[in-house]
């Protein structure tokens, strides 16, 4: 059974990143969008990723940005992926792995079976694919937004395919979700904050230790 690799999205402080590696969080990501209550500066971002220095890999999350500022997230914050949470086309996703060298995680909105065909398409330009809830009506961001969407649409998926699931995860549904399928990685942002873009060490703390027991939960039934 695998034990699913660990991302907290949306950290703006190094507290709250020593809040996650001393949970056990193997991935930490910062949001370069402007309209985020979660956005961080260029500068910012890259004075983050030195303090964790290698302790957890780092993604930075940008939403269809242009060469300059891929280049100079590249070239200063030198992150572990680049993700990608706009409309990015498969084409200009490929564009974007050639010229930052980075390893490019795409995310893909997943609201009913059929979206599984942008999976398979994307799945061979992208290094990671991040399936996410479909922003609500008239939602400001694309993705950081609390809701989570029917799991079960992806068991339809080729098993082949590794993916990390996003969107709504909380303590109180962690469980459900690894009953339902078995990502390779996990990706929290809301779940964690006591407000939009307010990481909440109790809530970090709160959600390790709801997915440590769900996993070892499903383990001990296995064994049985
Ligand atoms: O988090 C944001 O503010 C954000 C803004 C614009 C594009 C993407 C954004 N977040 C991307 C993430 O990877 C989130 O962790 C993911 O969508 C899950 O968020 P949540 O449903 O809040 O757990």
């Amino acid at each position: 059974m695998r034990h699913p690799h660990v991302k907290i999205c949306g950290l703006k402080s190094r507290e709250m990143i020593d809040t996650v590696l001393s949970c056990g969080g193997k991935e930490v990501g910062f949001v370069h969008f402007a309209p985020s209550p979660r956005h961080l500066a260029i500068d910012d971002m890259a004075m983050l990723a030195a303090y964790v220095g290698g302790r957890a890999q780092v993604t930075i999350v940008t939403v269809d940005a242009d060469d300059a500022t891929l280049s100079a997230i590249a070239a200063k914050v030198r992150p572990d992926t680049l993700q990608l949470h706009g409309h990015e086309s498969v084409e200009r996703t490929a564009e974007v792995a050639a010229m930052t060298g980075l390893p490019v995680m795409k995310a893909l909105a997943i609201g009913s079976a059929e979206d599984l065909q942008e999976v398979a398409k994307y799945q061979t330009v992208a290094d990671r694919l991040l399936l996410d809830a479909r922003p609500p009506k008239n939602a400001l961001l694309p993705g950081g937004n609390g809701v989570a969407f029917d799991w079960s649409i992806l068991t339809g998926l080729d098993p082949k395919i590794d993916y990390m699931l996003s969107g709504g995860i909380n303590a109180n549904n962690i469980a459900r979700a690894l009953q339902t399928i078995s990502p390779y990685g996990l990706d929290v942002s809301s779940g964690v904050e006591s407000e939009p873009g307010v990481k909440d060490a109790g809530l970090i703390n709160g959600f390790f230790s709801a997915f440590e027991e769900a996993m070892h939960s499903m383990e001990q039934k296995r064994a049985s």
